[in-house]
C-alpha cells in the first residue's frame, strides 16, 4: 500500500511529463510546466522567469488558478495565464532572488509578507536561462525539491531539443518555421491595448505600443556566390545576421525567414521611431567592412502591424515594399503606407499573400 503523499503522486506526475513532452511548441512547453508545477506544489501562483542571449531578462509568464464556485454551489478551478514583456512591474524582491540564483547556479529562498519565495534556476546547457519562482508558507520539502528538480531538468532537455527545431542553423536566429508557428500569438500580444511602450531611457510611455513588420533581403547576393563560392556566402550571411541581431534590441524579433531574406518585428511609438530603426540597419550593413566584398547592402520593407489585417497581409505589404525598393536600385527602406500615399500602390486592399 501507498502511503507517502509523494509516491501518490507519481502516475499524475507522469503523466504531466507525458503531456509536456508531448508538446511541439516552445512558449505552450511553458505554460505546461508551470500547470504542472502548480498544482502538485499546492501553490496557486507560479512564475517563469526568462532571460535573453545576454542574460537579461525578456520576458514573465504568470499562471494562476482561483476556486470559482457556480451559481449551483460547484465549486471548480479556473486558471489563467499572462504572459508580460514590459519588466518594469517586476517586483524589486524577485529581481533580488533570482540575481542570486544566477550567480549561485542553484535554488534560492527568501521570507516575504510572512511567506517563502522560492526560485529555482532554468538551465540551458551550463548557463542559467530562466528561473521558477513561486510564493507559500513553507519551504520545498526535500521530496518536493526532487521532483521540482527533475521536472525543470526535462522541461529543460526538451526545451532546447525543441528550440533546436526553431532555429536557422547557420545564424542561430529563429526560423521561418517558428515564425509561422509563433504567428498568431505574436499578434494577439502586439495588440494587447494595455502594451505599453519601454523608452530607451527607462521610463514608461503612455502611448500604446504600435508594431513594425520588415522584410530585410540582402541585395544582389547571388553574385557574391557566383564570384566568391558558397562558403564565402555563408559567413557573409553570418556576418550580416550578427550585424542586424545587434543593431536591433533585445525585445525585437528577428527572424531567418529564407535564404538572404530576414523577418523583423519590432515596437515603436512610430512611424518615423519605425523608419529609423531600420534606416539604422541598412547603414550599419552598407557601413561595415565584410570580408573579400568590397561592399553589402541591403533592401528593406515594412508595414504597420494593424490589430485589423491578418499576419500574412502584412508580411505581403512588406514583402511588396521590398519588391518596390530592389526595383527601385536598392539599399533603400521602403514604408507601405507612404507607397500607398505616393501612388505607387492602390490604395490597402486584401492582395494575394505570397509568402504563405
Ligand atoms: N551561401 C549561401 N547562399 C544562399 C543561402 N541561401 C540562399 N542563398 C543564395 O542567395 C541567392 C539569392 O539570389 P536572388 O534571389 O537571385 O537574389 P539576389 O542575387 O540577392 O538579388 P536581389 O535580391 O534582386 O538583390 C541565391 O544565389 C541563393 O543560392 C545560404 O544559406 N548560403
Amino acid at each position: 500500500m501507498l502511503n507517502n503523499p509523494s509516491q501518490l503522486r507519481v502516475p499524475g506526475l507522469l503523466g504531466k511529463l507525458g503531456v509536456m513532452t508531448s508538446i511541439r511548441d516552445t512558449e505552450l512547453l511553458e505554460q505546461s510546466l508551470l500547470r504542472t508545477l502548480g498544482p502538485l506544489l499546492g501553490v496557486l501562483d507560479t512564475s517563469l522567469y526568462r532571460l535573453d542571449d545576454g542574460q537579461l531578462l525578456a520576458r514573465v509568464i504568470h499562471y494562476h488558478r482561483s476556486k470559482v464556485v457556480d451559481g449551483d454551489g460547484v465549486a471548480r478551478m479556473v486558471e489563467r495565464i499572462e504572459e508580460i514583456v514590459q519588466l518594469s512591474e517586476v517586483p524589486p524582491e524577485v529581481i533580488a532572488l533570482t540575481e542570486n540564483v544566477r550567480l549561485l547556479g542553484k535554488p534560492c529562498t527568501r521570507a516575504l509578507d510572512g511567506q517563502m519565495l522560492i526560485a529555482y534556476p532554468l538551465l540551458g546547457g551550463d548557463e542559467v536561462c530562466g528561473y521558477f519562482v513561486f510564493q507559500r508558507d513553507r519551504e520545498a520539502s526535500p521530496n518536493e525539491d526532487a521532483t521540482i528538480r527533475g521536472v525543470l531538468e526535462v522541461f529543460s532537455n526538451y526545451y532546447a531539443l525543441l528550440d533546436v527545431s526553431q532555429r536557422d542553423r547557420l545564424t542561430g536566429l529563429l526560423n521561418r518555421q517558428a515564425l509561422e508557428n509563433n504567428f498568431e500569438r505574436i499578434w494577439s500580444a502586439m495588440v494587447r491595448p494595455d502594451a505599453f511602450n519601454e523608452r530607451e531611457d527607462g521610463r514608461r510611455s503612455q502611448l500604446p505600443d504600435k508594431f513594425w513588420l520588415a522584410v530585410i533581403d540582402i541585395d544582389h547576393f547571388k553574385r557574391i556566390n557566383d564570384t566568391f563560392g558558397h562558403m564565402v556566402g555563408d559567413e557573409i550571411l553570418l556576418l550580416a545576421a550578427r550585424l542586424m541581431q545587434t543593431t536591433f534590441r533585445s525585445s525585437d524579433l528577428l527572424y531567418r525567414y529564407g535564404g538572404e531574406e530576414f523577418v523583423a518585428i519590432i515596437s515603436a511609438e512610430n512611424e518615423a521611431i519605425a523608419r529609423n530603426v531600420f534606416e539604422r540597419v541598412r547603414l550599419a550593413i552598407e557601413a561595415h567592412i565584410f570580408p573579400r566584398i568590397e561592399a553589402l547592402t541591403v533592401s528593406i520593407g515594412y508595414a504597420e502591424v494593424d490589430a485589423t489585417i491578418l499576419p500574412v497581409e502584412v508580411l505581403s505589404r512588406a514583402d511588396r515594399s521590398l519588391y518596390q525598393a530592389k526595383q527601385d536600385g536598392r539599399n533603400r527602406v521602403y514604408d507601405f503606407h507612404e507607397l500607398v500615399e505616393r501612388g505607387t500602390f492602390a490604395n490597402p486592399t486584401y492582395g494575394d499573400a505570397e509568402l504563405f
